[in-house]
């Protein structure tokens, strides 16, 4: 164990056994996580090759192999909770996506969330054991964001009683489905349902795409991989063409719109149900976000407590590179950063669940705020976490840009969720449309709820705007802070509606003032997930009886809160004294860096990182890790160069 580190750990002022508690939810929860950790992690089936040195197609027989052995041995030891088959996975997973990771998070919830009982009875036996293998098949060549304007259509033939699939154009195939290119034999499709000559818009299919038996492509269909990616090499991404494909009338998910055997048609209470399943994985991303970044910060801080590099005071030995504040102002405001997603993430888990338990009742009301949290959240949390994981990544100087390090892989992996499930700067817009709404509402008087309750004050406040209130705030009281984000954003909302409102007082379209004021809607989205996050956190602590652990995380929330006015400071005030507490907060938190990510409690199999690991021993794993590179196999690699030299 390098010494640096063990040091670390023995001056922290809490315990981080508490706090991994606290995270997991109780010790219990801690103990049986490990217990499903260890299961893959002292499992020999489960000790690969690194895929840093393998071809892409190996990558993809690697994925595919480890999917089917977690199918296995998740039967063999009988774990069927869906949180612990979570657990078990990720550990299988490491860092990267699974083959077959298009079925579990879009697929079966689908069909869970859109299907009859009738059609669950026939479906979820099939999907449940891996005998149709299903992706979910929306975006297509033209069109990701605006997916009312999908052109692959079903049309409805009474004759037959089926639906007829077909993408007329180049634009319409189906492109992007992860498991699509090379896995699956079932993809859910979402096309235009025409029915009795009529265009009922957006709806999904299960449509069948290769032989059950033989895994061959079936008649109609035109289906393949879409080629190398940024990441996500070891999925199969792929295209899918279908002319003429037919499908039966029970194919349509038919939960809530449905068509008769004599094609009439049956509206759903809500049209937006169909999005139901990229709420729900919107709703998960925010988790996926904190642990993208509370691994990041692992690393780059175990690393920064090892490293040492240039000199503090002469004649002295080198620091720890941790030493240094701009090191702690890179690093620690994303600490704070982690563990406050790890809280909206449950929070997020938990109300997601909590409103589709209402909707599963026939109650929508609240369909309108999820929607509008998970879309803000996502975009809000993702952003913050892929820039975040590139700050680490060079908090570790060169050795943060080997594969070993662990966080280019973090990185690629991680970075498409800004864009999946709903482009970013689009999902903000979706929240912004709700808070204009709101915004309204609450000027017409009418009493609002939950997260966005704290526009009735404006409305009690009149007649002095929002804008024009001072922001007066206790920098070390984090309900003061909590206060202030409810103010900025209160005040952003305010401007993003008056900026609309002035467009159209200057005669022009509803659309066109919209765009016009897209700066402003987005800033007013963003204002508002902001403070959602510091008041999510801010309410966390008040559960914490541990008093060591309260003040840690107490001091991560001030510079979470303090940080983040720094960063938009144009929107608040005491700018100079804030800095002055926030250098203080840094050197608070110096002694329980290590000590905090140790809480995250990422063991190194998981965390696959050489200058992250738990003992600190960096150097002599990165110069064992590079003597595994298939080029060092040999001495000389290359013949041409061989001959270049023979020839001078
Ligand atoms: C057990 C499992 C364990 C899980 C582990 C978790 C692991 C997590 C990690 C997962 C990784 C998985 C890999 C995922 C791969 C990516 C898959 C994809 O990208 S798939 C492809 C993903 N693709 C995308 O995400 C496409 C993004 N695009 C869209 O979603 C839509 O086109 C749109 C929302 C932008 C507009 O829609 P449009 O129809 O034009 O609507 P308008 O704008 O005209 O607004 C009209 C009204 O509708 C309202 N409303 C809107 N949406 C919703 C909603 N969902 N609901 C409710 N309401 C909604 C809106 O507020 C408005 O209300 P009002 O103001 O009138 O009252
Ligand atoms: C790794 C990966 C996996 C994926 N997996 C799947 C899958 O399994 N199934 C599936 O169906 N799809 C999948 N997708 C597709 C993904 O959902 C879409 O790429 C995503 O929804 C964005 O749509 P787009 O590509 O059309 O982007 P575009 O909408 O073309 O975005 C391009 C730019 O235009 C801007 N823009 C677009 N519309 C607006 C607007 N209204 N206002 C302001 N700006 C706007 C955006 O902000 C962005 O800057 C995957 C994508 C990736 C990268």
């Amino acid at each position: 164990m390098n010494p640096d580190i063990c040091r670390e750990r023995e001056n922290a002022t809490f315990n981080t056994e508490t706090l991994t508690n606290m995270l997991d939810g109780s010790a219990e929860k801690t103990r049986r996580r490990r217990e499903i950790e260890s299961l893959v992690i002292n499992d020999p089936d489960f000790q690969h090759d690194d895929p840093n040195f393998m071809s892409r197609s190996e990558r993809y027989d690697a994925a595919v192999k480890k999917s089917s052995q977690m199918i296995m041995k998740l039967r063999d030891y009988g774990i069927s909770d869906p949180e612990e088959i979570y657990f078990y996975k990720r550990t299988a997973r490491r860092t990267f996506h699974e083959a077959f990771g298009l079925h579990y998070t879009m697929f079966l919830p689908t069909l869970y969330s859109q299907c009859t009982p009738e059609q669950q009875k026939k479906w979820l036996p099939l999907a449940e054991n891996f005998k149709a293998l299903g992706t979910y098949a929306q975006t297509e060549l033209g069109h990701g964001t605006h997916i009312r304007k999908l052109e692959t259509t079903a049309t409805y033939d009474p004759s037959t009683q089926e639906f007829v699939l077909n993408c007329p154009t180049v634009s319409s195939i189906k492109w992007w489905p992860g498991g699509l290119g090379k896995t699956s034999n079932h993809a859910i499709v979402l096309a235009q349902l025409y029915t009795l000559g009529k265009c009922h818009g957006l709806h999904a299919f299960i449509v069948p795409i290769r032989c059950m038996k033989t895994h061959q492509p079936l008649p109609g269909v035109t289906v393949g991989d879409i080629g190398p990616k940024f990441g996500f090499e070891e999925v199969d991404n792929g295209y899918l063409k279908l002319e003429n494909v037919r499908i039966p009338r029970e194919n349509m998910l038919m939960k809530y719109a449905q068509v008769e055997p004599d094609g009439s048609y049956l509206k759903p209470p809500s049209d937006k149900l169909t999005y139901g399943t990229m709420v729900f994985i919107r709703a998960m991303i925010v988790g996926e976000s904190a642990r993208a970044l509370s691994k990041s910060c692992t690393i780059a801080i175990r690393y920064s407590a090892v490293r040492h590099q240039s000199e503090l005071r002469p004649g002295e030995p080198e620091p720890q590179i941790l030493d240094y504040q701009a090191q702690q102002y890179k690093l620690f405001p994303l600490l704070a950063a982690a563990y406050a997603f790890t809280f909206v993430g449950q929070y997020m888990s938990d109300t997601y669940h909590r409103i589709t338990g209402h909707i599963n009742q026939g109650d929508f009301s609240q369909l309108p705020e999820l929607h509008a949290l998970a879309a803000g959240l996502k975009a809000f949390t993702t952003w913050t976490a892929n820039a975040g994981i590139e700050v680490c990544r060079m908090a570790c100087g060169g050795h943060g840009y080997l594969c070993c390090s662990g966080l280019p892989d973090i990185y690629v992996t991680f970075t498409p969720t800004c864009t999946y499930e709903g482009e970013n700067t689009v999902m903000m817009l979706q929240t912004a449309r709700f808070l204009v709404k709101c915004y309204r509402q609450a000027r017409e008087g009418q009493q609002l709820s939950g997260t966005v309750s704290y526009l009735n004050e404006q409305q009690r406040l009149q007649p002095q705007p929002v804008s024009s209130r001072p922001t007066v705030v206790n920098i070390n009281d984090l309900a003061s802070l909590v206060e202030a984000y409810k103010l900025r954003a209160a005040k952003l909302v305010e401007v993003a509606a008056k900026s609309l409102q002035g467009e159209l007082q200057r005669s022009i379209s509803q659309e066109d003032a919209w765009n016009n004021s897209s700066i402003e809607l987005v800033r007013a989205s963003d204002a508002h997930c902001h403070y959602v996050v510091v008041e999510l956190f801010a309410a966390k602590l008040s559960e914490i009886s541990d008093t060591a652990v309260h003040s840690v995380l107490n001091t991560l929330a001030l510079l979470y809160a303090l940080h983040g006015i720094t960063l938009n400071s144009g929107d608040f005030l005491q700018l100079s004294q804030i800095t002055q507490r926030i250098k203080a907060l840094l050197v608070e938190i110096r002694p329980n860096a290590v000590a905090l990510v140790d809480s995250f409690d990422y063991n190194d199999e998981m965390l696959n990182s050489v200058l992250g690991r738990y003992d600190g021993n960096v150097y002599e794993s990165m110069f064992e890790w590079a003597k595994r590179s298939p080029l060092n196999r040999t001495e000389v690699r290359s013949f041409i160069i061989f001959n270049i030299i023979q020839k001078k």
